[in-house]
């Protein structure tokens, strides 16, 4: 049997790339810090994942396992028989794990230096591969890079399935997914062979994938959470059912469309056809999606290469007037939900450096440039 290693027993993990993994037969160990998880995994080697909406199938991932990422003896042996590592913990914590498997990558060029390894970083963020690989190198000695630079693929992905906390309290590893799903993967950074994954697809213009996912359907996403959130409605589902709220999400969504169809010469047509479609998804009353999920982490979304800023700037680059994304960033700026780290730290730099901080060190935006201006009136 074949064996993968992924880092992140969460929503994705268990209900995205550990599924397509498996069913691709592949025996998954699932690297975590959840002991909870891990237990539960260990003990049952299965779990769920139901596919909502339609008729609802449930599909059974067996013969998995779980590995805690700071058992590094174990987690060396289970990279050493990987053949493909993936991750979805979340960008921010891909530096921990860079350290974890430069160790493990240390020891397989001492032991076997004609292994080749592809590790794929499934998160939610432009060079997600590029970002993985700079916090694994910063961990190498010389000879470990060597053996990375001619043995070792970290590609940039895209990742896009959307799947929502488990309620099931009565099955902790269950997991509900929408019916729809897209994994890319940049071809040209691959090494070695990798047997077909059904459901991976390999792309030769990963930057334009990622620009039409990230700033189609995450950006659509999040303006709807922030939006909601500011109207007290709990789901995404109610948010959208806002008339005035979907009109925003579709103007955001139609105002990148416009940049990205100049910038990377997608057909206007299908462009819009695939706006409409995440539209569609967002609407599917089967999956429960809190606000506060999907809004999760306004510091990373404010961020100048993330969901909200940089469409916005591609979009006046483009000659296009960002008026739904700007309305997106102001009510981005106003997530405060209280159980949020990174919401908590936004309202606290606000208090303590104003607008005008948080544009510049948060957004990564210059006082002079004229998204400036436009998300300061708003907000005003
Ligand atoms: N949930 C979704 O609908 C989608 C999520 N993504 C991306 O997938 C990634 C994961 O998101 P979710 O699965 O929703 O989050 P999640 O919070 O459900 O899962 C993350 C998992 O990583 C684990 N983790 C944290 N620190 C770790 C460490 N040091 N070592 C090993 N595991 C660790 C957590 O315990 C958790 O089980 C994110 O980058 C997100 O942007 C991408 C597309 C869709
Ligand atoms: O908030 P994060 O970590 O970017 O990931 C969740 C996002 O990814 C999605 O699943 C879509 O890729 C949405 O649910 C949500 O917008």
């Amino acid at each position: 049997m074949k064996n993968a290693v992924h880092f992140g027993a969460g929503n994705i993990g268990r209900g995205f790339i550990g599924l397509l993994l498996a069913q691709a037969g592949y025996q998954v160990t699932f690297v975590d810090v959840n002991e909870t998880v891990l237990q539960e995994l260990n003990e049952k080697g299965s779990y769920p994942v139901h596919i909502a909406g339609g008729d609802e199938e449930v599909i059974w991932v067996r013969q998995v396992r779980g590995l805690n990422s700071r058992n590094q003896e174990a987690l060396d042996q289970a990279i050493a028989e990987a053949e493909v590592v993936t991750t979805a913990v979340g960008v921010n914590v891909l530096p921990i794990i860079g350290k974890s498997m430069a160790a493990s990558l240390e020891r397989i060029a001492r032991k076997d230096p004609s292994k080749t390894l592809n590790i794929m970083a499934c998160e939610n963020a432009v060079g997600n591969g590029d970002i993985l690989k700079n916090s694994v190198y910063e961990h190498l000695s010389l000879e470990g890079q060597k053996f990375c630079d001619e043995n070792v693929g970290f590609p940039n992905t895209t990742v896009d399935r959307i799947v929502p906390e488990n309620t099931d309290k009565s099955e902790l590893l269950s997991v509900l997914v929408e019916p729809f799903y897209e994994w890319n993967v940049e071809r040209s950074k691959l090494v070695g062979s990798l047997d077909e994954i059904p459901g991976m697809n390999l792309v030769d213009n990963l930057s334009a994938y990622i620009e039409r996912k990230l700033f189609t359907l995450n950006t659509g996403h999040a303006i709807a959470a922030y939006l909601g959130y500011q109207n007290q409605q709990p789901t995404i589902l109610d948010a959208v059912a806002d008339p005035e709220i979907k009109e925003v999400v579709l103007g955001a969504m139609g105002e990148t469309g416009q940049a990205l169809v100049k910038k990377h010469g997608f057909d206007p047509d299908q462009h819009e056809a695939y706006i409409q479609k995440i539209m569609g998804r967002f609407e599917n009353a089967a999956l429960i999606d809190p606000v506060e999920r999907v809004g999760r982490d306004p510091l990373r979304k404010l961020g100048p290469k993330d969901r909200l800023i940089a469409p916005a700037r591609t979009a006046l680059e483009y000659g296009v007037e960002p008026e739904n994304l700007v309305k997106g960033i102001v009510a981005a700026l106003k997530f405060d939900h209280p159980q949020d780290p990174a919401a908590v730290s936004l309202s606290t730099k606000l208090k303590e450096n104003g607008l005008d901080g948080v544009l510049v060190d948060v957004c990564g935006l210059d006082p002079s440039e004229a998204l400036y201006d436009r998300i300061k009136n708003a907000y005003a």
